[in-house]
């Protein structure tokens, strides 16, 4: 569907965000100018509440040079978890730190828990499926993978509402659940395993798997899955990161949805890069909203009001209110370019704190030596680490205990709405924590 926006009515309600959970240093506001029709309850009541009082910077990241192209022009075809690398060319953070991060633009879900129309709710939905990816642009480094059993907790419920555990499923393939709760009236879950291929001149990788976001007061149950990243510049150049594809979201209750695309880089087109577009139907496929952005800027929303044919029938002309902007991406901390293009978040996922659980990825060593910069050593420590993972297999599989690896907080469940079968939160983590009860983990580092 191609869409021209036509004429433009007086805008009906603006709502800004301009600031994340009370974490940040600069607290912002969101607000609203207009006739308040739109929901935009969100405000930092407990703004201020741990302010500064986590870390804005880690050790710069070292400049030992090395050529990725020298480490796997052999390995064409290969998925990447198959390909053996040096630290060199790690993030300091799990892959289980990483999908955490998806958890960055969560006011956006706040928001939508609290608007009142569902397609409203959708809107803000689909600016937070696409927030994710705010960040990839330059972070060109790959994430630690995760041993078996390794777990990340990330509990904001003082600052930004929510909890959230993460679990390394299984091994091969490589696989992770995660489970989000929030008192501020959602809940969100996933698991995923990554498609990955190295193709000469560019690496691929696409996350499988799909997340579901549950409203806790309507129920209403969203569904979507992730595009495409592409790594370019293998062979020459500096690395970048291009999103494309398309996800599709949906309500299952309402059955209203929305498309999204997001539209590959192309050295002839005169379109922005990074674009995203898509159109929020409701449930007789009727379009009421448009959203058009970028993912590493910001998304516009804008309401139709009327459609008509255009001449030849072939292209829709929309009338439509005035856009207002859904999502803008917070600025990077300060340095950034020398601390992995770490968003302000990102920085703070790997500092110790007490209590989380022994197999908690902040605990890694070989992670904690990579982000002190001691890659040597941090690369000795995750063979030891990748050693004693194998050996664990090896004793289970043919060993007398001959059992099979079952994950600690999470189990199999078939999902009504989708039919698949994947690994939901069972509960009992932050039971353990306050309890402070790990008996039942394994030892893993
Ligand atoms: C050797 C080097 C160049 C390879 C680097 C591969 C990196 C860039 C790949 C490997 C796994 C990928 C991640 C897999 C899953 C997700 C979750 C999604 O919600 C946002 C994108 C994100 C976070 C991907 C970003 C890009 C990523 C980190």
């Amino acid at each position: 569907m191609e869409i021209l926006t036509t004429v433009n009515d007086s805008p009906a309600f603006i709502t800004v965000m301009t600031s994340g959970c009370a974490q940040r240093r600069v607290s912002g506001i969101s607000h609203s100018v207009g006739n308040g029709a739109h929901p935009n309850k969100w405000n930092q009541e407990d703004d201020g509440l741990r302010t500064g009082r986590r870390r804005s910077r880690i050790p710069e990241k070292p400049n030992h040079t090395l050529s990725l192209w020298s480490v796997i022009k052999n390995c064409l075809g290969k998925e990447l978890s198959k390909i053996p690398m040096p630290v060199n060319f790690n993030e300091p953070l799990s892959m289980l730190q990483r999908l955490t991060e998806d958890l960055e633009y969560s006011e956006l879900l706040d928001m939508a828990a609290a608007c009142r129309s569902s397609l409203d709710q959708l809107c803000y939905v689909a600016a937070f499926s696409a927030s994710s990816y705010s960040t990839t642009a330059n972070r060109t480094t790959k994430p630690f993978n995760p041993l078996l059993g390794e777990t990340y907790e990330l509990d904001r419920l003082e600052e930004c509402g929510y909890r959230s555990i993460c679990e390394q499923v299984s091994h091969h393939p490589p696989a992770a659940a995660h489970h989000v709760w929030s008192q501020r009236g959602w809940s969100l879950w996933q698991e995923i395993t990554i498609d990955s291929k190295f193709c000469g001149k560019c690496i691929s990788v696409t996350p499988r798997g799909t997340i579901h976001l549950q409203f806790h007061s309507s129920g209403n149950h969203y569904t979507w899955s992730k595009v495409t990243s592409t790594v370019h510049n293998i062979i020459l150049g500096k690395l970048w990161i291009d999103q494309s594809g398309d996800i599709e979201i949906i309500n299952h209750v309402t059955k209203e949805s929305c498309q999204l695309k997001f539209s590959p880089y192309s050295y002839f087109s005169r379109d922005v890069s990074r674009k995203v577009s898509g159109v929020v139907m409701d449930s007789e496929n009727v379009a009421c909203f448009i959203l058009s952005g970028t993912w590493d800027d910001k998304i516009d929303c804008t309401k139709i009001i009327g459609s008509s044919q255009a001449i030849g029938g072939q292209k829709t002309l929309y009338k439509t209110e005035s856009p207002w902007q859904l999502w803008r991406k917070y600025p990077l901390p300060e340095n950034a370019e020398n601390m992995y293009y770490f968003s302000s978040l990102a920085l703070t996922l790997n500092e110790l704190e007490e209590g989380v659980g022994p197999t908690d990825s902040r605990l890694r060593p070989d992670q904690r030596l990579m982000e002190a910069g001691l890659w040597s050593e941090a690369s000795a420590e995750k063979q030891r680490l990748e050693e004693k993972q194998r050996e664990r297999r090896k004793r289970r599989e043919g060993g007398v205990e001959g059992e099979v690896h079952w994950p600690l907080w999470f189990e199999r469940r078939t999902d009504p709405f989708t039919g698949e079968n994947s690994f939901v939160y069972k509960g009992g983590y932050w039971e353990a924590k306050s309890s402070q009860d790990w008996s039942m983990c394994p030892e893993i580092f």
